[in-house]
């Protein structure tokens, strides 16, 4: 978890134990309960998806290329019995850049820092070094329960499903393993329960209706740069960043919001994949980024989108910090 995610946990913590009070009952009796949970897994194997469905919208951007979240995002699922606070942290990975040894330990800062850990392993790809590398470094994690779960159980068919479960339960010691899929809607209620059930009792941390606490600056750039990977060569995903430099509502006007945004590719000859010919690419990633924006925001948005070069970013620690890849 960053430093300003840590922190805001403890807060959080530190917020309702000074109130004192026990957690409230529910309707049915039993004890409000809240806390954290995070998601962990090889890339692209439906942390994000999952996260996004469990909350009910769009908190954190999902592609098919792997390696797209980059900033552990949290999103909140408020229930009549309690309150889960997801963390969602880049898929772990072997490191070969600065940038990929960051993501790594960000995503081992955030495993301490839990009440309760989801394991993802996709239902439709054979169980590999990656998801055992993990498995490992999961074994080592000794006080916090972790679920596994079976994502994506709609690209497989039961008997799949079925021999995937086996396969995973053999991996580590799970306090369950749960099958789902968040683009059928199958078992999400399950992974709810499950997790909620390692939570302890306590206050809601947030207040009722808030999804997320990512700043809009920061979900609005990964919005641009979820645009801005769209339909781009395999290689170009890593090498894109995006930095939203000032968005403020226009004077005068209480419907139109200014985005200044810049974004980040390492060479030159990036820059001009990703404005396209006669700037037809950059035009149109702006568009649909800018209607993203605009349904995020419920504002009319003006977006300037400007594109720069910056140098091997991944591997320079004083890029890194600029960008927001903090050590
Ligand atoms: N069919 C199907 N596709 C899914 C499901 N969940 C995720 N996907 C797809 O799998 C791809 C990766 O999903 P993400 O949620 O971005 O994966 P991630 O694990 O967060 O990836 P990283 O951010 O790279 O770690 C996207 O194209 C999703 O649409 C699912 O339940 N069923």
């Amino acid at each position: 978890m960053s430093e300003r995610g840590v922190r805001a946990t403890q807060q959080c913590r530190e917020y309702a134990t000074i109130k004192g009070v026990t957690s409230p009952q529910t309707s049915t009796g039993t004890r409000f309960k809240s806390g954290f949970a995070c998601f962990i897994g090889r890339p692209n194997v439906g942390k994000s998806t999952l996260m996004n469905a469990l909350v009910g919208t769009k908190v954190a951007i999902t592609s098919s290329k792997p390696q797209t979240t980059r900033r552990t995002i949290r999103g909140i699922v408020h229930r009549p019995d309690a309150q889960l606070v997801i963390v969602d942290t880049p898929g772990l990975h072997k490191p070969r850049t600065l940038l990929g040894e960051r993501l790594d330990s960000l995503v081992r800062s955030t495993l301490g820092e839990v009440d309760v850990i989801g394991f993802c392993v996709p239902a439709n790809e054979q169980v590999g070094p990656g998801d055992r590398f993990i498995a490992a470094e999961l074994a080592q994690v000794k006080r916090t329960p972790i679920v596994a779960m079976v994502t994506k159980t709609d690209l497989a068919t039961h008997q799949q499903v079925a021999e995937q479960l086996l396969k995973v339960s053999r991996l580590g010691e799970w306090a369950d393993v749960v099958p789902c899929s968040a683009e059928s809607n199958f078992q999400l209620d399950v992974v709810g329960d499950v997790l909620v059930d390692r939570l302890p009792e306590g206050m809601p941390l947030y207040p009722e209706g808030e999804l997320t606490d990512e700043p809009e600056q920061i979900m609005v750039a990964e919005l641009i740069r979820e645009a801005a990977l769209e339909g781009v060569r395999d290689e170009l995903p890593h090498s894109i960043a995006v930095v939203v430099e000032e968005m403020k509502a226009r004077e005068g006007r209480d419907d139109l919001v200014d985005v200044h945004a810049w974004l980040y590719v390492e060479r030159p000859s990036q820059k001009g994949i990703v404005i396209g010919p006669k700037g037809a690419r950059l035009k149109d990633v702006g568009t649909r980024a800018r209607i993203q924006i605009e349904a995020l925001l419920g504002s009319k948005v003006y977006l300037d989108l400007r594109i720069k070069v910056a140098k091997d970013w991944q591997r320079d620690p004083k890029q890194l910090r600029r960008l927001g890849f903090y050590d």
